[in-house]
């Protein structure tokens, strides 16, 4: 503050001492102003009266000249009298003179003339010199003025000059006496921070042996902390293991038990389903019915068929108001082993317009198992998600007249064949085959709608054809466990088999009967399969039909296989309902053995 204070007052000092000194130089000037103008009027003054001085002595000459040509005697009268003594030299004498006379007449009227001239001048003189002197009387009146006013200047600059040295002199007396004071204040403060920075000294000491202590201290923390990090993580792990091993033993037990359900229900599951009457007018209308329910027991039906009752015992029969979501939830812990990687077929059994189709395929409103089935599949995959990966492949193919051919193809027509896998691994394969990938279901249902497309493009009949082919849609699901590796691949097999009526005993003949004969064959073949399986013969004759050939490696011992037996409620299908019941019966009677998943650690079954 104080070291601030006094260069200020130094600029101010300065800056009054130059205003004094530029005031002393322009009142130097003014003065040198003055001097020089009051010189020059002077030399002005001086040249005037030079000039009147010189016009004063011309005119005393030409008025001297003048008097003295008036004192001079007339030449003109001293003529006339030479004139009157001798006349011829006289007359001419006097023309001389007469001539000079007139000359000087003339000389004489210059004369005059140029005084007068003269004495105009002279007036003109008089009033230019009294002009003169007004203006040099002006001037030094204005002289005189300036002057006075340049004195007041000086004294009002002189005035400035003293007041602005007093206020420098007090201002800086001022300044001088707070400046003292501050200095004062600090000094007194100085004294009172000496104690106060000791202690800060002091403190800063202390602080400074804690920060060497907390480093110290900071290390050997960080130090413990990461040793029980570690020993955390290694807690965590530990435990996560535990929890793996806890996981999988509760799937292995869930799977055990879910298989156990299976194995209680039975391999190969038989059930029948009662179509109810249709409400459109075509069909015959509904009776006493023939065929009897009995609301107890869910396994039993009975046929009254040309006057004698027949009893047939299933696994669960279904009556016409079953719905659709039902049907499924009986068959769901069969479908869902194939996740687990079994391999599941689901047939529909029965006559043409039994309901085969309406309960694989349902509905649009009302979506039957092939739907149902592949939607809880991908909710199940969903919720494995993290723990399983799984990849997915759709095939659908038709076999009529032991044809086989593809429906996702481009080209339905081409006919395809079972052959041997080339791996060597005993499999089967169809070469040409299409498996598509799917990733959604989503994607599923438009393959499933190409498919039924392609199908129906194989004839201008779709129902009588459809009827009479089986329409085969095969779901491959690998999954692998991600924490152990080992991979599973389970397959669904989906078959609405051809209707089961027996046209070639109504003497069908043609391209008809050869349909009929191949269509018992196949059903006849899958029967036989079934029934060898039952009787754990050496030999099963898979490949006595496209169908069973195709579906060897799912419907042997330890697959899982549903039978769903179509009954149809009209009195005029009773001979058909029969039949069908009859094949489910034996059917039924068949024991595929434990069901045995695949699961490929080294590709060993358990
Ligand atoms: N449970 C049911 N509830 C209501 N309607 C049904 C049911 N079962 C079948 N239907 C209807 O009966 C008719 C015949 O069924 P569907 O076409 O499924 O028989 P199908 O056995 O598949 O015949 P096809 O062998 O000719 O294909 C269809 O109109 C179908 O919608």
């Amino acid at each position: 503050m104080e070291g601030g204070d006094q260069p200020l007052q130094r600029d101010e000092n300065e800056d009054l001492r130059g205003k004094v000194h530029h005031l002393e130089t322009s009142l130097q000037d003014k003065v040198e102003q003055l001097v020089y103008a009051k010189g020059h009027m002077d030399n002005i003054q001086w040249r005037k009266d030079e000039e009147t001085r010189q016009l004063q002595e011309k005119v005393e000459r030409l008025r001297l000249s003048l008097e003295n040509e008036k004192k001079r005697p007339p030449d003109v009268q001293y003529v006339t009298q030479t004139v009157e003594v001798e006349s011829p030299t006289l007359l001419r004498s006097l023309e001389e003179a007469e001539e000079r006379n007139r000359t000087l007449q003339e000389q004489v009227s210059d004369h005059s003339e140029k005084c007068q001239r003269l004495e105009e001048q002279l007036h003109r003189s008089e009033d230019l010199t009294s002009t003169l002197q007004t203006k040099i009387l002006a001037y030094e009146s204005q002289i005189e003025k300036l002057k006075e006013e340049l004195m007041q200047e000086i004294q009002q600059l002189e005035a400035q000059k003293d007041e602005a040295i007093k206020e420098a002199s007090d201002c800086s007396e001022q300044h001088m006496e707070q400046l003292r004071s501050q200095l004062l204040g600090m000094q007194s403060r100085l004294a009172s921070l000496q104690p106060i920075l000791k202690n800060m000294k002091t403190n800063y000491n202390s602080l400074r042996s804690q920060v060497r202590n907390f480093s110290q201290f900071y290390e050997a923390s960080i130090r413990e902390a990461r040793r029980q990090i570690c020993h955390a993580f290694t807690d965590v792990s530990e435990a996560n293991k535990d929890l793996l091993q806890k996981y999988q033993r509760e799937m292995q037990l869930r799977k055990r038990y879910h298989d156990q359900l299976v194995e209680l229900k039975g391999n190969i599951r038989v059930l029948s389903r009662v179509r109810p009457h249709l409400d459109t007018g075509e069909e015959e209308a509904p009776g006493a019915s023939a065929i009897i329910t009995d609301t107890a027991d869910d396994t039993k039906l009975s046929v009254v068929y040309k006057g004698k009752e027949r009893n047939f015992t299933l696994d669960k029969v279904f009556l016409p108001h079953t719905t659709q979501e039902e049907v499924f939830q009986e068959i769901e812990p069969v479908v869902m082993s194939c996740i687990h990687g079994y391999n599941v077929c689901i047939f529909a059994y029965g006559q043409t317009g039994s309901g085969k189709t309406y309960t694989m395929e349902g509905t649009a409103e009302n979506p039957g198992i092939n739907q149902q089935a592949l939607q809880a599949l991908f909710q199940e995959m969903e919720a494995r998600r993290g723990l399983w990966s799984y990849s997915v492949s759709l095939s659908m193919v038709e076999i009529y007249n032991e044809v086989i051919r593809d429906l996702l193809s481009k080209d339905p027509q081409e006919k395809l064949d079972i052959k041997l896998h080339p791996d060597g691994s005993g499999q089967l394969h169809v070469p040409g085959l299409i498996s598509k990938e799917v990733k959604s279901f989503r994607h599923i249902k438009k393959l499933l709608s190409l498919g039924k497309r392609n199908r129906a493009t194989f004839c201008t009949n779709m129902n009588e054809r459809s009827s009479r082919s089986h329409a085969l849609l095969t779901i491959t699901l690998t999954g692998q466990e991600l924490s152990s590796g080992s991979v599973t691949t389970g397959k669904l097999n989906l078959v609405d088999l051809a209707g089961s009526e027996r046209v070639w005993k109504s003497g069908a003949e043609g391209e008809r009967l050869k349909e009929a004969q191949n269509i018992n064959k196949s059903l006849l073949a899958l029967g036989e399969v079934i029934q060898a399986l039952r009787a754990k013969q050496g030999h099963v004759p898979f490949r006595n039909s496209k169908l069973t050939y195709l579906l060897q490696d799912s419907l042997g011992k330890g697959n899982k296989t549903v039978m769903m037996v179509q009954v149809s409620p009209l009195e005029s299908n009773l001979g058909e309902t029969v039949c069908s019941l009859n094949f489910a019966q034996r059917v039924c009677k068949v024991e595929l053995g434990p069901a045995s998943r695949k699961i490929d650690v080294g590709r060993s079954e358990i």
